[in-house]
């Protein structure tokens, strides 16, 4: 679990990268505070007539580069720090796949599972009237993220669209919508997608042939479940073990994506999947694995771990899995991470084309999606990885680089900072 503040970390990784550039004291201040902080109260009439009144957050670290954008959380243990380390490690997503946007992010301390539909669908448009006036297609545009969905962006979108009685190009206020109003079939699995190509491309630079390697994922939602279908299916990968909140399972014979997700949804969870073992969420993490793939939650790979990784690449589908600490132990150890924000972009690139559609009413089919996909986190990797080799810093430290040094030329073109 996170050992320090999350902001507190997304700090302190800025100024370590900032020792490989050459970036004003002014610039790296200012870059450290996101600049806007929004921070509300949803009512909520619950189902049985009571009201309940729930904090919500909306945080928009740095616009320099385009409207911020980020998605939204409902969980019992958000807090405000969370949602500004996440709004700022978006400013650097967006950059480092060389998206015209910045970086937000927003929350709700609420824990979904104890909803009904009705109240979820309630709470979704409360918490757009609540911070309207800080979003539009053109300033921050909203997507999903941890326990919200597509259903839950459709209700938002709605509720949008009824304050502003618009129409167009009301639907690119917010991405990850269903298909059918406005949403893009490829927004599902691009997150999983876009880390794949990631993985692909790690696993060339260092002369690895994925086929029948095997893969641990930690956490079974949207960005774990596709991660486990496309390596096993595209890359051929054996997916040995996953885990979701309860606990884990592991078969080194390999596991089925799809058997697995039918099996979590009538029973709650992975864990008790026949044929396998129940592992807890501490024992998949060092597993003896090719690639391991956290795709749940911040701050579970630390100090006390980190030296227990077996991994030959470590591929963060979550958003700070790693904390600084542990980064340098993996680095040591040689181990080759994809950074977060580098290898979870695919979901926010394909939010961008989702966006670039709305706005444009030109809708492009699944394969020039995936294509388009595919080119950005392409580039977007060998970015890091030639920055990785010619300065000899680590993979994090690298993303860092290439992706604050977009965000401070912008700054500098706008006239923000005049060094
Ligand atoms: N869905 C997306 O497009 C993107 C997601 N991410 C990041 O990926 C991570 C997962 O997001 P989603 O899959 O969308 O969320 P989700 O809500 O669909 O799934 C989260 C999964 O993590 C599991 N989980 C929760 N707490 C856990 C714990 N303590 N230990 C192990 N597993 C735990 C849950 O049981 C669930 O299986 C988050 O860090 C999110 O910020 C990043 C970029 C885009
Ligand atoms: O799809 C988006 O716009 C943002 C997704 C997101 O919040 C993330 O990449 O962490």
């Amino acid at each position: 679990m996170v050992e320090i503040d999350p902001f507190e970390m997304a700090v302190q990784q800025l100024e370590r990268a900032a020792q490989f550039m050459d970036i004003s004291e002014e610039a790296l201040e200012w870059l450290k505070k996101p600049m806007r902080i929004v921070e509300v109260s949803v009512p909520l009439e619950m189902d049985d007539g009571s009201v309940k009144v729930f904090t919500g957050f909306r945080v928009q670290h740095n616009w320099a580069r385009g409207p911020t954008k980020g998605g939204i959380r409902w969980h019992p243990a958000e807090t405000l720090s969370t949602v500004k380390a996440l709004a700022t490690w978006m400013t650097w997503k967006v950059a480092v796949v060389d998206l015209p946007y910045g970086g937000g992010k927003g929350g709700i301390i609420v824990n979904p599972k104890e909803l009904s539909e009705r109240e979820k669908e309630r709470l979704a448009r409360n918490y757009i009237r609540a911070i309207y006036d800080v979003i539009s297609p053109y300033t921050d545009i909203p997507a999903p993220d941890v326990y919200t969905n597509p259903q839950i962006m459709a209700w938002m979108m709605d509720e949008y669209e009824v304050i502003s009685r618009r129409k167009v190009p009301s639907f690119g206020i917010i991405t990850g919508k269903p298909p059918g109003v406005g949403g893009i079939v490829a927004r599902m699995d691009a997150t999983a997608r876009g880390a794949a190509f990631t993985v692909r491309e790690a696993a060339k630079a260092l002369g690895m042939d994925l086929k029948d390697k095997t893969i641990a994922i930690q956490g079974y939602g949207n960005a774990g479940y596709y991660m486990a279908k496309i390596m096993s299916e595209e890359y051929g990968m054996k997916v040995v073990a996953v885990s979701d909140s309860k606990g884990g399972i592991y078969n080194p014979d390999g596991l089925n994506a799809d058997e697995i997700l039918e099996w979590k949804k009538k029973n709650g969870s992975v864990k008790d999947f026949p044929g396998a073992t129940n592992i807890t969420n501490e024992e998949l993490l060092e597993l003896e694995v090719d690639v391991l793939a956290p795709s749940a939650i911040e701050g579970v790979i630390t100090k006390d771990n980190a030296d227990k990784i077996k991994a030959k690449i470590v591929a963060e589908l979550a958003n700070g899995p790693t904390t600084p600490e542990a980064d340098e132990i993996l680095h040591e150890k040689g181990v080759l991470i994809i950074p977060d924000f580098l290898c979870n972009a695919g979901g926010v690139t394909v939010s961008y084309f989702e966006w670039v559609q709305n706005i444009t009413g030109d809708y492009w089919d699944t394969e020039t999606t995936r294509a388009k996909l595919d080119k950005k986190m392409t580039k977007a990797f060998w970015d890091v990885y030639n920055t990785h080799k010619d300065k000899n810093i680590n993979m994090r430290d690298a993303a860092y680089v290439v992706a604050v040094q977009r965000v401070y030329d912008a700054m500098k073109w706008r006239g923000w900072v005049k060094k």
